[in-house]
């Protein structure tokens, strides 16, 4: 499937519709400001492993939340698409929508997609309002990757019985400026801090403290 972007791409005979209850009244009734936090990194960085804790803690924290995770949402929202480059671009491209949705409704939303592509992560921001949409690096190097391998996959691309497979034959786009880069050699637990520190920092005047 090929998706272009064009600069004005909205059906010409739809028209918008403003409701009367705002972003920012459906944040009034949350703790917190909503807010995308976008997990990209290469397959076995620990994109996953660290959303799901801070999702926790936040959790804990009386912060409402959604978890988008790309091996679950490639079940269901996106089980049409494969791996080559236009189903990754449009893969990403419906997972921005549906977090904006999901940030327009007041949440803290959590995506860990590898996201490859600068191009496609760029796009998704521009869906956010300033400040509400966090680039999370999760910058662990491939071969530390390869060496933990969770789900075998990268014995298998190395293998030949996977083709396309990020890092192995198919790029990798670093991001140039995160909000976030998490690196390997710190520990788990500063990974953590500094997530929260991002979800929870700036909260807008509308939204309560949370601590
Ligand atoms: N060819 C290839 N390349 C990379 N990854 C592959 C591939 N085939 C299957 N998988 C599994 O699919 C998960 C990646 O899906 P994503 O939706 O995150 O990919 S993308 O953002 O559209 O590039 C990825 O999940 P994570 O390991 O959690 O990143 C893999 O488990
Ligand atoms: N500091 C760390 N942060 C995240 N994951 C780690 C870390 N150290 C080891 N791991 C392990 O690395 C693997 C990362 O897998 P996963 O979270 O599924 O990555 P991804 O979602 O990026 O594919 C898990 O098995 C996890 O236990």
């Amino acid at each position: 499937m090929a998706f272009e972007y064009r600069d004005n791409d909205s059906p010409a005979d739809v028209v918008w519709n403003t409701g009367s209850v705002t972003p920012e009244m459906r944040g009034r009734l949350k703790p917190h400001a909503g807010r995308c936090i976008w997990f990209t990194g290469l397959s076995g960085s620990g994109k996953s492993t660290l959303a799901n804790v801070l999702e926790a803690e936040l959790n804990r924290r009386g912060c409402h939340t959604m978890l988008l995770d790309g091996d679950n949402i490639r079940h269901g929202l996106c089980r049409d698409l494969g791996m080559s480059r236009a189903d990754r671009s449009e893969n990403i491209r419906r997972i921005g929508e549906v977090a904006h949705l999901f940030v327009e409704s007041g949440l803290i939303v959590l995506t860990a997609f590898i996201s490859p592509f600068a191009r496609d992560r760029q796009q998704a921001r521009s869906l956010f309002r300033p400040g509400e949409f966090q680039e999370v690096f999760v910058d662990t190097p491939l071969g530390l990757c390869e060496q933990r391998d969770p789900k075998g996959l990268y014995r298998r691309a190395r293998a030949g019985e996977i083709h396309d497979f990020t890092g192995i034959d198919s790029p990798y786009e670093p991001p140039m400026q995160p909000e976030l880069s998490l690196h390997a050699t710190d520990s788990p637990q500063r990974h953590i801090e500094q997530l929260l520190a991002l979800c929870l920092s700036g909260a807008s005047d509308s939204a309560g403290s949370v601590g």
